[in-house]
């Protein structure tokens, strides 16, 4: 098949899925038509942990509900093939999930839009059936059960795991498809973790090959719906996301809208997640991300109060390729400089090489990339890293501190960041906590001094943000 017959489709329909209970596999169905060329069908699998004792009515109820979400989201995979204009949906959905649905299409594909050149997806239009879907009782979810704490083999999932534990949460790691770094993370913490598989449609990377159109989907929105159905059918509680403050941060902004690679992590992504569950699927409180308002810097500072997973902790994103992966870091991407930079501030150095394998601060061939970090010459990489003024309040403290102020990386960082770049820094908030989160009250507060001081009271079980 040619690349014009692979794109020349004019709709994008998700027909479909099928659970079955009794093996926790889940088949979604897609098709790419367009007149004249053959239906282009796909199929993703995705296998959701079996609980010990079957999930009664209700719990399935919410399952298929949260599945029927999932199907939206996991679409984007096969969406992007051709990208048309038009997505056909199965399933009848009220406002807030068609708000979440349109939105995951728009801008969680903006990376793709942009860097494609395919203005018309940032207004793409979804379809359902008319009319209202049935409702769901509502159920508030019991915040005393176990939650589902998401696991991604970096340091932010980390964090959120020992603080649950600290807690006396008791959180089960979950993870999708979980790789040798998640395997090795989830045996350093010593507790017994939940894994769902997922498998993309092999023909995605035939067509992909063919030459297909390809890029970036909000990965997160797909592994959330996941997190989310898989504590559905366990009977678990919450599922706790670590997905901080800066992943709300455009990367630039394009025909109006603003384009973010990471906007499935994004608080706004989160929210109109939460409403969705909590209309489509009857759910309140089923999500919510632990570090909403910690910087990545930050963030940081908090794994570098233990060293219990420094011989497994990675952050870098080859270690997660479907083909060909990396065991740990790569130790020449945008997100190992970002992490290393970010950690540099909060461990000795001996340690943080240890970590890495290498020393990325040493090394002037990464000078290029910590520049594009620092803001100079460039916007931020379409890559999972934090603000500039983060990578700026990382550098200034590397070039006041005696084990860094003598490396000549530092000194050409430091030369090259304009001088009103310091004075920002100087009146930077990254270490204090702030913006909207949606943690529930009876959550910890984790990295503010105490829950009394916490300028901000908790969400509401409705769903609203604190702010
Ligand atoms: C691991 C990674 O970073 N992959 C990105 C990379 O993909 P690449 O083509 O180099 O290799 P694979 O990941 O192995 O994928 C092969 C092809 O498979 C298709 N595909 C894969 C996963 C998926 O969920 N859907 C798919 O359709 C696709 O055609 C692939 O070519 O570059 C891609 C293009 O920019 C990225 O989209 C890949 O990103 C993965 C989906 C991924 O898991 N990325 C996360 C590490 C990531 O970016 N996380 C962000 C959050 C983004 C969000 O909004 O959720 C973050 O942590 O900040
Ligand atoms: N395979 C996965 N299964 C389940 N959740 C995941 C998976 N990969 C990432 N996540 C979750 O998605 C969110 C974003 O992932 P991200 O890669 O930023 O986090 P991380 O791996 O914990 O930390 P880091 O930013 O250091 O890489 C986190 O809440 C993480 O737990």
């Amino acid at each position: 098949m040619s690349a014009d017959e692979i794109r020349g489709r004019d709709l994008f329909t998700a027909e479909g899925y099928h659970l079955d209970p009794r093996t926790g596999t889940v088949e979604l169905r897609y098709a790419l038509t367009g007149p004249g060329v053959a239906p282009l069908r796909f199929t993703e699998t995705v296998t959701l942990p079996v609980p010990e004792t079957a999930p009664g009515e209700d719990a399935l109820r919410r399952t298929h509900r949260v599945l029927e979400l999932l199907l939206i989201a996991a679409g984007v995979s096969y969406y992007k093939v051709a990208a048309p204009a038009r997505i056909a949906l199965p399933h009848r959905l009220g406002a807030a999930a068609r708000a979440f649905a349109t939105a995951v299409y728009t801008k969680g594909m903006g990376e793709f839009a942009y860097r494609n050149e395919l203005p018309h997806v940032l207004t793409v239009a979804l379809t359902p059936p008319d009319g209202e879907p049935a409702s769901v009782p509502s159920h508030a979810l019991d915040l005393d059960l176990r939650p589902l704490s998401a696991v991604g083999g970096g340091k932010d999932s980390i964090v959120t795991l020992e603080a649950l534990r600290d807690a006396g949460r008791d959180p089960v790691p979950f993870s999708v498809n979980p790789n040798g770094v998640i395997r090795a993370v989830n045996e350093a913490s010593g507790l017994a973790a939940l894994a769902a598989r997922r498998k993309i449609d092999p023909l995605l990377f035939e067509v992909n090959q063919a030459g297909a159109l390809n890029g970036h989907v909000p990965v997160t929105a797909v592994n959330s719906l996941i997190a989310v159905a898989t504590a559905a059918f366990n009977g678990l509680g919450p599922v706790v996301m670590s997905n901080e403050r800066s992943a709300s941060d455009p990367n630039l902004v394009w025909h109006g809208v603003e384009i973010n690679h990471q906007w499935s992590k994004g608080v706004e992504a989160e929210g109109l997640l939460r409403d969705a569950l909590a209309e489509h699927a009857g759910l309140t409180n089923a999500y919510f991300s632990l570090l909403r308002r910690l910087s990545e810097l930050h963030i940081a500072r908090l794994y570098a109060a233990t060293d219990r997973y420094d011989d497994v902790v990675t952050s870098c994103n080859r270690a997660f390729l479907l083909h060909n992966a990396t065991a740990r870091w790569c130790g020449d991407c945008p997100k190992c400089r970002f992490v290393f930079l970010a950690m540099a501030p909060s461990m000795n150095r001996d340690r943080l090489r240890r970590i890495f394998g290498t020393d990325l601060l040493a090394d002037e061939a990464q000078i290029p990339g910590f520049l594009e970090l620092l803001g100079v010459d460039a916007h931020k990489p379409w890559e999972c890293v934090g603000e500039v003024e983060e990578c700026v309040v990382a550098l200034d403290l590397l070039r006041k501190s005696p084990e860094w102020q003598d490396e000549p990386v530092v000194k050409a960082l430091a030369d090259a960041v304009p001088g009103s770049a310091w004075r920002t820094a100087s009146h930077s908030d990254v270490f204090t906590p702030g913006g909207p989160a949606f943690v529930p009250e009876t959550y910890p507060r984790v990295g503010e001094q105490s829950r009394s001081n916490a300028p901000d009271s908790a969400a509401t079980s409705a769903g609203g943000p604190s702010a």
